[in-house]
């Protein structure tokens, strides 16, 4: 497996209209690896994260995927990525299951039957795959978005917050499916305020602040979470 990075930040500056939200971050993420961003409300994580997705240019530094500068306009850049932002995108008239099949198939994946009932199966929605989305709950939902990150092809996986509105037993489901990612040689990429999600998961951590954006272990990184420390 080639231990080249799979996301390559150095001194990255993110923000919006000139103004930075926090200090540059450096960072490194190698394959069968898992780094999270950790970080109070409003900090910069989701920034950070949209910075490495292409969807905002720097505004310093550099951010690499696979090697080259992010852009997200090239295809190889799109087939290797798959990305769950804190964003409700999905479409009103199409069930939960065509969501799936249209992600799959849209990426070529030939045995969509199997990866997709997997997909419901792991994210508990086996028996809403009929349903539309607005009869689904929000935490439904937002397992809808995170199922479709999982039956497509990719190289990274980013994720903003995705313990959002799961609850206790699918966080730990989705703490699982993030190892088998990491063990399956996937890297992940994810912001989370989730101490036991991030002990469970990653390796290593930053802790964004306007300050100094800092590396952290998970350990560390969790400690610095937990309620009533940040
Ligand atoms: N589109 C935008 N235009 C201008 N400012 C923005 C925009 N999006 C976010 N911000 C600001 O940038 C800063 C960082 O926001 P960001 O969403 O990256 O934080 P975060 O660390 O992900 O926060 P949270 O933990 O609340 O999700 C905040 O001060 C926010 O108000």
């Amino acid at each position: 497996m080639s231990k080249a990075p799979v996301v390559r930040a150095r001194n990255l500056l993110v923000g919006y209209g000139g103004d930075p939200v926090c200090a540059p971050v450096t960072f490194t993420l190698a394959p069968g690896r898992v780094l999270a961003l950790v970080g109070a409300n409003g900090s910069g994580k989701s920034t950070v994260l949209r910075a490495v997705l292409g969807l905002l240019d720097p505004a310093g530094g550099t951010v690499e995927a696979f090697g080259r500068p992010v852009d997200e306009r090239e295809t190889g850049f799109r087939k290797r990525v798959a990305s769950v932002l804190d964003d409700d995108a999905y479409f009103p008239a199409l069930t939960v299951a065509e969501h799936l099949y249209l992600t799959a198939r849209g990426h070529g994946v030939r045995d969509a039957d199997d990866v997709v009932a997997q997909a419901l199966d792991d994210f508990g929605l086996t028996e809403h795959g009929t349903s539309l989305p607005v009869a689904l709950s929000s935490g439904q939902r937002r397992r809808l978005l995170l199922a479709a990150g999982f039956v497509r092809p990719r190289g990274l996986l980013v994720l903003d917050e995705p313990e959002q509105r799961l609850d206790l037993s699918m966080r730990s489901r989705l703490a699982e499916r993030l190892v088998e990612e990491r063990a399956a040689g996937g890297s992940v990429l994810l912001a989370t305020h989730d101490p036991v999600l991030l002990r469970a998961v990653a390796d290593r951590a930053v802790l964004i602040a306007d300050d100094e954006c800092r590396l952290l272990s998970a350990e560390d990184a969790a400690a610095a979470i937990a309620p009533g420390v940040l």
